[in-house]
């Protein structure tokens, strides 16, 4: 029996409903923005581009928008926050007040600049990542770190909008090559099969030529049941 997780697994379930079936405006996922809207808090929607976004990222945007007019792809919105409860200023005290989701944790053009696109008949999401100056691992290099947050997200989100909401049980990445920091990469996830409440998936992330091959990664993503105690 689903219990604390239900109002979160309600949104997500909501947010997938929008991008998944719901009438989308084109190419977005449709009135999402109202999930996150309360009286004084409008959540922004960060998978929409920034100055921060180089040519590069903005042609792919504009390329997966105008497949979007038929319905068959969807742009996932993506916020600070995960849902409406925590979009509003917490009561919380303290740090714990900040919360908000890792990778919608930098200002525009410093972190995790991306936008996500899923098919939902093909189980499938593309995910347009430019890493900013603050990914750095190596000298001129992204953190290998950061490549794995995006994995996972990207990963997760194919999980969501075919179940709801997930957990990561296991991320396996193979880093291949390494990657120039600020450079775009394509990261194109995949759910392989499902078993009960467990999604496998794969993934693999390319340059935007498709002639380099960064790495690849599978992932098992769980329905996060909370058990009736
Ligand atoms: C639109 C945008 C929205 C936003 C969308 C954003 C998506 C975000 C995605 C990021 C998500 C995260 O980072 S989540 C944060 C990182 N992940 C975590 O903190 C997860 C911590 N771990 C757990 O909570 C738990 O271990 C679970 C939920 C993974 C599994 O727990 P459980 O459900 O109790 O599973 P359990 O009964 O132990 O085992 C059930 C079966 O699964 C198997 N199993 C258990 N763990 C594993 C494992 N790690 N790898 C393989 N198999 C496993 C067991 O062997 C057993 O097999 P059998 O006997 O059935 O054969």
């Amino acid at each position: 029996m689903l219990r604390s997780c239900a109002p979160r697994l309600r949104t997500l379930g909501a947010l997938r409903g929008l991008t998944g079936g719901a009438r989308p405006a084109v190419g977005d996922a449709g009135p999402a923005l109202r999930l996150f809207s309360s009286e004084k808090f409008i959540d922004k929607d960060r998978s929409l581009p920034n100055p921060s976004w180089s040519k590069e990222i903005r042609l792919l945007f504009d390329q997966f928008m105008k497949k979007c007019e038929d319905g068959s792809w969807k742009r996932v919105p993506s916020y600070r926050y995960i849902s409406p409860q925590d979009s509003k200023p917490t009561k919380e005290e303290g740090q714990m007040s900040r919360a908000r989701i890792f990778s919608r944790s930098y200002d525009d053009g410093l972190g995790f600049e991306f936008v996500m696109f899923h098919n939902d008949v093909e189980k499938r999401t593309v995910c347009f990542f430019q890493g900013g100056p603050h990914l750095q691992g190596p000298s001129g290099l992204l953190h290998g770190g950061a490549l794995a947050t995006m994995i996972d997200v990207t990963g997760g989100v194919t999980a969501v909008m075919t179940g709801e909401f997930v957990m990561t049980a296991n991320l396996n990445i193979n880093f291949k090559r390494p990657i120039p920091l600020g450079s775009v990469i394509v990261i194109n996830s995949q759910i392989d099969k499902v078993e009960g409440r467990k999604f496998f998936v794969s993934c693999d992330v390319q340059s935007v030529d498709e002639k380099t091959l960064y790495s690849n990664a599978t992932a098992r993503f769980f329905l996060n049941y909370i058990h009736s105690d």
